[in-house]
C-alpha cells in the first residue's frame, strides 16, 4: 500500500494522525506532505482541541526517507527538499515563528503591527495567511534570554508523540517538534544521520541539545547512538513513559492537560534551561570538534553538525534551525553521504540472493552448534555465537588444546566485562553456554558444525567424512575456511548439499562480516539457514561463489601485491602506509603484513600466486625480512618495531633490506626511483583492486556489485564514507581507471593489464555497478 497519513478525531476532541510506511514508517515526500495536510485539517477543525501522532504497526518512525535521499544525490536538485525543517516542523507542528519578527506593540486578540516586514519575508506572509483564514491571533509573553522575540500564536492545538518502537532521526525530530512526548519503555530513540553522511535535518541540532543537554546531544549525534526511551526519561527527552497497551489512551489525555492549561505547553525549541552557559558550551563544542577530527579527519559533516549546534547557542534556536537547514541541505550532496548511503543499502541487500532467498524457504533454526578448533579462528566463533545465546560444544584434540581454547573464549568475554559491556554475572552465564569436547558423542544434537581447524586439506576432509557418520543428516556443515577449495574440502563426503563455506574475519566475535561461500552443490535451503544464523549472531551474510580467496581476499591479493611493487620501483614504504591511511585505511599494506605475520602472508601470497599466475607480482621484500630474523608485530619486529604498547615506530634498518631487495628486483627504471604523488600511489594499490573486483563480477563469484562493497568496507576496512570498492571506482570513472592501468601495463607489466570486462564497461561508458547481464554458466 502506497505511503500515506490518515487523520481520526475521537469524542474527546483529540485527532490522532497517523503514519502510515510501511516497515519503519518513514518520512518519505507523500508522508510528509500528508503530515502537513493533516495537522492543517485539524488546526482549522472546532471539534479538534489537540493532537497526538502516532505510527503505525507499532513503530513511530525510521526518519526521513533515505532511498528518496539517495534519489536526490542522483539529481543533484537541492529544490526538492523544502523547507521541511523551518515550514513543517517550526512554524506549523511546533508553532515557532522567527526570531526577526519583532513585536512593537501587542494587544489581546489582535495583532497590530510588525516591524522589519521585509526581513520576515514567507514567515511574515504565514501570519497574514492565518490571519485571512480567520484564525483568531493572540500574542503572548515568551520571554527569556533566548526566546524573547519569538511570538507564541494562539488558535493552535497542541500536539504530543506517542512513540512506540523507534523514533530515529526525522522521525525523532517531529516527536521534538511536538509539545510532549510519550513513549513506551522499549522504544529506541536517536539521530543516526551522521552515519549516513548527512546531519539531523528537521531541527534535531537543535531541539535534542535543548531536551537533554549540550554534552549528551553531541554524543548521541556524533557516534549515530540511539538511546532507549527508559533512558530518555531520565533525561527529560521523553515525559512520560507508559505500556503499549496504554500508549495512546495516555497520549490523548497528555494531549487535552496541555490544551486546557493542567500541563506546561512546552516549545523545545525555546528551552534553554539544559544548555549550558555561553563559555561552557564553547568548550564542550571546542572539544567535540577536536574529537572529530581526530577520529574522522576526511569528514566534513561532523564539523557541519557542531556549526549548526554552535550557532544555535549562540543565536539562539531559530537562528540555528536556519543554519542546520543549509549545512544539511550540502551534506546530502557530498561524497561521504553518498557512500555511506550506499553501504547502508548494500548491507541491507547482501540478504536478498537471487534463486535463494527468492523461493520462499523459511530458515531453520540452528538453535545449538558445534565448533571444531579451538584456535584464535575457533574461539573467536564460539565466541559469537555463545554471545547470542546459541550452545556451542568446542571440539578440541586433546586436553590442553581445550584448555586453551576455553581460556581464549573466556578472555574474550572478560576483555567485554572490563569495557562495561558486560556483567559478571551475565559472563558466567554465557560461558556456562561451551562445553570442551574431546570426541563427537554429542554432536548428534547439532544443528550447525563450523569447522576451524589448520588449513590442511586432507585434515579437514577427514573431519567431514567423520561428521557425516556422527552429526543428524539435516545438520549444516560449515568450514571457515579462508582459501581451500570447497569442493576439495567435502570430496570424502556424500553430503556435499550440505557444506557450506563460513568465512569469518579475525577476530571473529567482533568483525562484522560473514562471508558464506556456496559451492554449485549447496543446496537453497542450507544458504538461507546459514544467512540466518549470520543475522542472529549479528554479522553481515554475504554469500559468494568458491574461488581461491573467495571475495575478500581475492579482490585484496592485488592491493597486498601492488605495495612491494611500489617499493621495488622505488617508493618509500613508510609513505605508503602513510597515503593509505589518509585515504581513509584503518592502517597500510606494511602494517597489516605485520599485524597478520609474515607467516601467513607469504602463505597466502602464494597461494594466490599459484591460482593467478597472470597478474600477480612476486616480491622478495617479506622473505627476505624474514631472513633478518623478523616475523611481524607478535615478535615486536617486523616492518616496524614495537615497543610494550605495541606502539608501532618505522625502523630505518628495514631500509637496508628495502635496498638490497630493489637491487634483486632490478625494476627501478633507468635505475632510478619513479617519481610519484599521493594519489598516484592510492591508484597504483586499488585500482589492480578494482579490475579484480570486475573479474569477480563477471564470473558470477557476487551476484550483485553492492555485495562487493561490503565485503571490501566490512571485511578488508575500505573507508565506508568511500562506499566500498565498487561505489568508489565508479565515483573515478572507469574510464579513468582503464587508461591508467593501460599506461601501468606499458610501463610495469602484466600486474595492471585491465581485464576484458573491465575494458568494455569503460568503452561502453556502464558503470561497474551496473549488472551482469547472464552470460554462459555462473560460477554461482
Ligand atoms: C532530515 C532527517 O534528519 C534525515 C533523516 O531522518 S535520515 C534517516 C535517519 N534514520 C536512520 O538512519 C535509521 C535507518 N534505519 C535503521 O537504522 C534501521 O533500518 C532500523 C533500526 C530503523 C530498523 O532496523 P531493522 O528492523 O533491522 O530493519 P532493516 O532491515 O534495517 O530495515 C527494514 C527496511 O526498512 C528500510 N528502511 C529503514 N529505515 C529507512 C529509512 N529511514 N528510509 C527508507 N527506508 C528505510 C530498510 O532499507 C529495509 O528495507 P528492505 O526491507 O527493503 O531491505
Amino acid at each position: 500500500m502506497a505511503p500515506s497519513v490518515s487523520l481520526e478525531v475521537g469524542s474527546d476532541g483529540v485527532a490522532i494522525i497517523t503514519l502510515f510506511n510501511p516497515p519503519v514508517n518513514a518520512l518519505a515526500i507523500p508522508v510528509l506532505a500528508g503530515i502537513k495536510e493533516k495537522h492543517d485539517e485539524a488546526t482549522r477543525r472546532d471539534d479538534v482541541k489537540a493532537i497526538v501522532f502516532t505510527g503505525h504497526g507499532g513503530k513511530f518512525s525510521g526518519g526521513f526517507d533515505i532511498s528518496y535521499l539517495r534519489q536526490l544525490q542522483k539529481t543533484e536538485d537541492t529544490s526538492q527538499l523544502g523547507r521541511i525543517s523551518v515550514e513543517l516542523m517550526t512554524h506549523t507542528i511546533e508553532g515557532t515563528l522567527p526570531q526577526e519578527l519583532h513585536l512593537v506593540s501587542v494587544s489581546t486578540f489582535s495583532l497590530t503591527r510588525f516591524y522589519d516586514r521585509q526581513k520576515c519575508g514567507q514567515d511574515l506572509e504565514y501570519f497574514f495567511r492565518c490571519l485571512s483564514r480567520g484564525t483568531q491571533l493572540r500574542v503572548t509573553s515568551v520571554l527569556d534570554s533566548s526566546t524573547r522575540d519569538l511570538c507564541h500564536v494562539e488558535g493552535r492545538k497542541p500536539s504530543v508523540a506517542a512513540i512506540d518502537g523507534l523514533a530515529l532521526g526525522g522521525g525523532l525530530e517531529l516527536a521534538m517538534a511536538c509539545n510532549a512526548r510519550i513513549s513506551t519503555p522499549k522504544a529506541q530513540l536517536g539521530l543516526p544521520e551522521l552515519q549516513l553522511g548527512i546531519i539531523p535535518g528537521f531541527g534535531g541540532t537543535q531541539r535534542l541539545p535543548r531536551l537533554v543537554g549540550l554534552s549528551k546531544a553531541i554524543e548521541m549525534m556524533l557516534l549515530s547512538k540511539p538511546i532507549s526511551a527508559q533512558e530518555g526519561n531520565d533525561l527529560g527527552l521523553v515525559d512520560v513513559l507508559v505500556p503499549p497497551s496504554e500508549l495512546l489512551a495516555a497520549a490523548r489525555k497528555m494531549a487535552l492537560d496541555i490544551a486546557e492549561h493542567r500541563r506546561p505547553w512546552m516549545y523545545s525549541l525555546r528551552r534553554t534551561d539544559k544548555i549550558e552557559g555561553l563559555a561552557e558550551a564553547r568548550e564542550i563544542i571546542k572539544f567535540a570538534r577536536a574529537q572529530a577530527k581526530k577520529t574522522a579527519p576526511n569528514l566534513r559533516h561532523p564539523q557541519q553538525c557542531l556549526d549548526s549546534i554552535e550557532e544555535g547557542v549562540v543565536a539562539g534556536g531559530y537562528a540555528g534551525t536556519l543554519k542546520e537547514e543549509k549545512e544539511f541541505r550540502a551534506a546530502v550532496f557530498s561524497d561521504a553521504s553518498k557512500g555511506l548511503i550506499n553501504v547502508f543499502f548494500a548491507q541491507r541487500n547482501t540478504t536478498k540472493v537471487r534463486g535463494v532467498t527468492d523461493l520462499g524457504l523459511k530458515p531453520r533454526p540452528l538453535k545449538r552448534a558445534a565448533v571444531i578448533g579451538g584456535g584464535l579462528m575457533g574461539s573467536g566463533i564460539a565466541t559469537a555465537l555463545i554471545l547470542s545465546n546459541i550452545p556451542v560444544l568446542l571440539k578440541e584434540v586433546n586436553e590442553k588444546f581445550l584448555e586453551g581454547g576455553l581460556g581464549r573464549i573466556r578472555s574474550n568475554l572478560q576483555s567485554r566485562v572490563k569495557k562495561g559491556q558486560m556483567t559478571e554475572e551475565k559472563m558466567a552465564k554465557t560461558l556456562a553456554l561451551v562445553k570442551g569436547v574431546l570426541d563427537y558423542n554429542d554432536f548428534k544434537n547439532v544443528d550447525v558444525v563450523i569447522e576451524a581447524v589448520i588449513e590442511n586439506i586432507g585434515l579437514k576432509q577427514q573431519i567431514f567424512a567423520d561428521l557425516e557418520k556422527a552429526c543428524s543428516p539435516t545438520c549444516v556443515l560449515s568450514t571457515n575456511t579462508s582459501t581451500i577449495d570447497l569442493n576439495l574440502v567435502g570430496e570424502k563426503t556424500k553430503s556435499q548439499d550440505r557444506l557450506i563455506g563460513a568465512h569469518f574475519f579475525s577476530p571473529a566475535h567482533i568483525m562484522p562480516l560473514l562471508e558464506i561461500v556456496r559451492t554449485d552443490k549447496t543446496s537453497p535451503q542450507v544458504i538461507v539457514d546459514l544467512i540466518n544464523l549470520g543475522k542472529v549472531i549479528k554479522k553481515t551474510p554475504v554469500v559468494v561463489g568458491n574461488c581461491t580467496g573467495f571475495a575478500v581476499n581475492r579482490v585484496f591479493f592485488p592491493y597486498n601485491m601492488a605495495a612491494p611493487l611500489l617499493v621495488d620501483l622505488g617508493v618509500d614504504l613508510y609513505r605508503i602506509d602513510g597515503v593509505v591511511k589518509g585515504f581513509g585505511m584503518p592502517m597500510g599494506p606494511f602494517a597489516l603484513a605485520d599485524l597478520v605475520g609474515f607467516g601467513v602472508a607469504v602463505a597466502v601470497g602464494q597461494q594466490n600466486l599459484n591460482a593467478y599466475p597472470d597478474r600477480s607480482y612476486k616480491s622478495m621484500l617479506i622473505p627476505n625480512l624474514m631472513k633478518d630474523g623478523r616475523l611481524g608485530q607478535a615478535t615486536k619486529k617486523g616492518i616496524y618495531v614495537y615497543d610494550e604498547r605495541r606502539r608501532a615506530k618505522p625502523d630505518p634498518s628495514v631500509l637496508k633490506i628495502v635496498e638490497k631487495t630493489r637491487q634483486e628486483a632490478g625494476r627501478l627504471p633507468g635505475g632510478k626511483p619513479i617519481t610519484i604523488s599521493d594519489q598516484e600511489i592510492v591508484e597504483m594499490l586499488f585500482f589492480p583492486v578494482v579490475n579484480e573486483c570486475a573479474r569477480v563480477l563477471e564470473e558470477g563469484i557476487c551476484s550483485q556489485a553492492s555485495d562487493l562493497d561490503i565485503a571490501t568496507v566490512m571485511g578488508m576496512g575500505f573507508p565506508p564514507y568511500r562506499g566500498g570498492v565498487v561505489h568508489w571506482a565508479d565515483s573515478v570513472g572507469i574510464k579513468y581507471i582503464v587508461s591508467k592501468l593501460q599506461k601501468w601495463t606499458e610501463l610495469y607489466g602484466d600486474f595492471f593489464k585491465p581485464c576484458s570486462f573491465l575494458v568494455e564497461r569503460a568503452a561502453s561508458g556502464a558503470s561497474l555497478s551496473d549488472p551482469v547481464a547472464p552470460k554462459g554458466q555462473s560460477r554461482l
